[in-house]
């Protein structure tokens, strides 16, 4: 199934009713990175988070309520997906310059190539024109994200599923050069499987404690060389063995994608284009346009 459409986005779509609007994202994003390199991180996986539940709809911002539940509990966001202060703070700034013009889905859009641009990675021309969701689905989120258990055969078909490729599949987790996992998230590979440095599962195991429960949420790089720098340095660690999750080095397992691990373990360049691909075919997945959905005036509850 097919769900992006070669959509009605447009990267000039703000341009005659919010001229200023990367000039009042920008310093927001930059800021926030300032205080805390990670937050880079965390931007672009919000739009990741968000893009592969229901389109990149802003549903992943939602709050709970008495009345509903959102996103933000499901597995894979719960105590780990963040920056959602951060786009609280370039929505502030972005109602400032355009009131009610800017859907809070275009601003995680525009967060994510900042982030990408400042942590050192490739840059390009956000497409823009989504609008934000009035509702979101908790088990979409539980079953529509992948977990790090998942093995190759399973990534390809989620990404195909949404339309996008084997390639994709590569350059997009290639974002895991920034950025941390929990123990919860990579305990399982350090202590129990056999394609993985012997050298750097001790190390890690260090700080992640083999029984379940215990420091599940300790932290680790999920690029040991470079974690707040967006370069080709994971697709390096992928072909020494040392991917920190599962899902990582399954792309570098024997497999069909071993060929494109090395591509971009050769060429950063390759890596960068590609990424810049596969961010924009993301950006694609199911928007509503049009008369759909809403400008948000608070990114956190419908209108
Ligand atoms: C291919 C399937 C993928 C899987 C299984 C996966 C899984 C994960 C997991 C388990 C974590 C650590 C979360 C935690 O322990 O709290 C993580 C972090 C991260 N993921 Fe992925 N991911 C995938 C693809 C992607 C994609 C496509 C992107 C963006 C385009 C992305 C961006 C990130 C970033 C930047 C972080 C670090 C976030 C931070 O430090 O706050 N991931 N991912
Ligand atoms: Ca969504
Ligand atoms: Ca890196």
């Amino acid at each position: 199934e097919i769900t992006t459409t070669d959509s009605q986005l447009s990267t000039n779509f703000y341009s005659k009713s919010c001229p200023n609007l990367f000039s009042a994202v920008k310093p927001v994003v930059k800021s926030a990175i300032n205080k805390e390199k990670r937050m880079g991180a965390s931007l672009v996986r919000l739009f990741f988070h968000d893009c592969f539940v229901n389109g990149c709809d802003g549903s992943i911002l939602l709050d709970d309520t008495s009345s509903f539940t959102g996103e933000k509990t499901a597995i894979p966001n719960r105590d780990s997906v963040r920056g959602f202060e951060v786009i609280d703070d370039i929505k502030s700034a972005v109602e400032k310059a355009c009131p009610g013009v800017v859907s809070c889905a275009d601003i995680v859009a525009i967060a994510a190539r900042d982030s990408t641009v400042i942590l050192g990675g490739p840059t390009w021309n956000v497409k823009l024109g989504r609008r934000d969701a009035k509702t979101a689905s908790l088990s979409a989120a539980n079953n529509g994200l992948p977990p790090a258990t998942f093995n190759l055969n399973q990534l390809i078909s989620i990404f195909n599923a949404l339309g996008l490729s084997t390639r994709d599949l590569v350059a997009l987790s290639g974002s895991h050069t920034v950025g941390q996992g929990r123990c919860i998230s990579f305990r399982a590979r350090i202590y129990n499987e056999t394609n993985i440095d012997s050298g750097f599962a001790k190390t890690r195991r260090s700080k992640c404690p083999s029984t379940n429960g215990t420091g599940d949420n300790n932290l680790a790089p999920l690029d040991l060389q470079t974690p707040t720098r967006f370069d080709n340095k994971y697709f390096k660690n992928l072909l020494n063995q040392k991917g920190l999750l599962h899902s990582d080095q399954q792309l570098f397992n024997g497999g069909s994608t071993d060929s494109i691990v090395r591509t971009y373990s050769n060429s950063q360049s390759t890596f960068f284009s590609d990424f810049v691909t596969g961010m924009i075919k993301m950006g694609d997945i199911s928007p509503l346009t049009g008369s759909k959905g809403e400008i948000r005036k608070n990114c956190r509850r419908v209108n």
